[in-house]
C-alpha cells in the first residue's frame, strides 16, 4: 500500500501544522549571526557503526548508541547527544531532493545525522522532548564523485527493497562532513511522521559533492518490498514549512 504524501500527513498527525515544523527555506540575509554559538564538536567512532537498512522511506546507517563513543557536543546545544543513525533525502532528478532550501535553492540531496540527548534514557524518550534530538544536515551538490559516499552506495544492491538490511562496519561518518562546519540553527521537527517537534536543527552552509551517476544509484533503491510491484525510492523529501516567527541563527558572518 502506498503511504500518503506530505499534504495528507495532517490527517493523522495534526502536528504537521504545528509552530516548529521542518524543513524550512533558509534565507541567509534573514539569519542573525550569533557570536555565542560554539563550533560543532563531532566525535565519531567508526567501530560503533552497525548496519544499513532500507526502511521503506530512506536508507539508514545505524550506530550502537549505548555509550558516548559517537557524540555531538557544543554548537548550539548543551550536554551530550549520541549519534543514532544517518540517512538521506533525494529527488527523482538533480534539480530537487533536499528538504531545507537556501533562498529557494534546492539541492539534489540532503544528509541527516540524527543524535539524541543523553539527559533522557533512550532515543524514543528523547524524540518526544523539545530538546531531545539534534540533527546535522549536509547538502549534496552535483560535482566530483564522492569516494567516501561510494562506500555506502556499494551495498545498495543488497538493500534494494524495503525491509532489507545488511551489516555495515567501520564506517566513519566524519568522512561525509564538509571542510567548513559553519552552520545555521533553528528549532524544528522530524520531517517524516510522527513529525515530532523535538529537533534542534544544525544545517551546514557548505555542501559535499556527489556525482550525477551516484545520484542515479540513490534512485535505484525501492520504496517497495520484494514481491511487490517495483516503486523507485525518489522524492522522499518534505517541502519547506512555514517559519511561524522562528529565528534562524548563523554561526558565521
Ligand atoms: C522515530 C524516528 C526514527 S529516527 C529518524 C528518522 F528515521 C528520520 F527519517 C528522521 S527525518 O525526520 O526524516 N529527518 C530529520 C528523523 F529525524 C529521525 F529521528
Ligand atoms: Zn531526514
Amino acid at each position: 500500500k502506498v503511504s500518503a504524501g506530505p499534504d495528507k500527513w495532517s490527517d493523522n498527525f495534526p502536528i504537521a501544522n504545528g509552530p516548529r515544523q521542518s524543513p524550512i527555506d533558509i534565507v541567509p540575509g534573514d539569519a542573525s549571526f550569533d557570536g555565542g554559538l560554539k563550533p560543532l564538536k563531532l566525535k565519531y567512532d567508526p567501530s560503533t557503526c552497525l548496519e544499513i537498512l532500507n526502511n521503506g522511506h530512506s536508507f539508514q546507517v545505524t550506530f550502537v548508541d549505548d555509550t558516548d563513543s559517537s557524540t555531538l557536543t557544543d554548537g548550539p546545544i548543551s550536554g551530550i547527544y549520541r549519534l543514532k543513525q544517518f540517512h538521506f533525502h533525494w529527488g527523482a532528478s538533480d534539480d530537487k531532493g533536499s528538504e531545507h532550501t537556501v533562498a529557494g535553492t534546492k539541492y539534489p540531496a540532503e544528509l541527516h545525522l540524527v543524535h539524541w540527548n543523553t539527559k533522557y534514557a533512550s532515543f524514543g524518550e528523547a524524540a518526544s522532548q523539545p530538546d531531545g534530538l539534534a540533527v546535522v544536515g549536509v547538502f549534496l551538490k552535483i560535482g566530483a564523485e564522492n569516494a567516501n559516499l561510494q562506500k555506502v552506495l556499494d551495498v545498495f544492491d543488497i538493500i534494494r527493497a524495503k525491509g532489507k538490511q545488511t551489516s555495515f562496519a567501520n564506517f566513519d561518518p566524519t568522512t561525509l562532513l564538509p571542510g567548513s562546519l559553519d552552520y545555521w540553527t533553528y528549532d524544528g521537527s522530524l520531517t517524516t511522521p510522527p513529525l515530532l517537534e523535538s529537533v534542534t536543527w544544525i544545517v551546514c552552509k557548505e555542501p559535499i559533492s556527489v556525482s550525477s551517476g551516484q545520484m542515479a544509484k540513490f534512485r535505484s533503491l525501492l520504496f517497495s518490498a520484494e514481491g511487490e510491484p517495483e516503486c523507485c525510492m525518489v522524492d522522499n523529501y518534505r517541502p519547506p514549512q512555514p517559519l511561524k516567527g522562528r529565528a534562524v541563527r548563523a554561526s558565521f558572518k
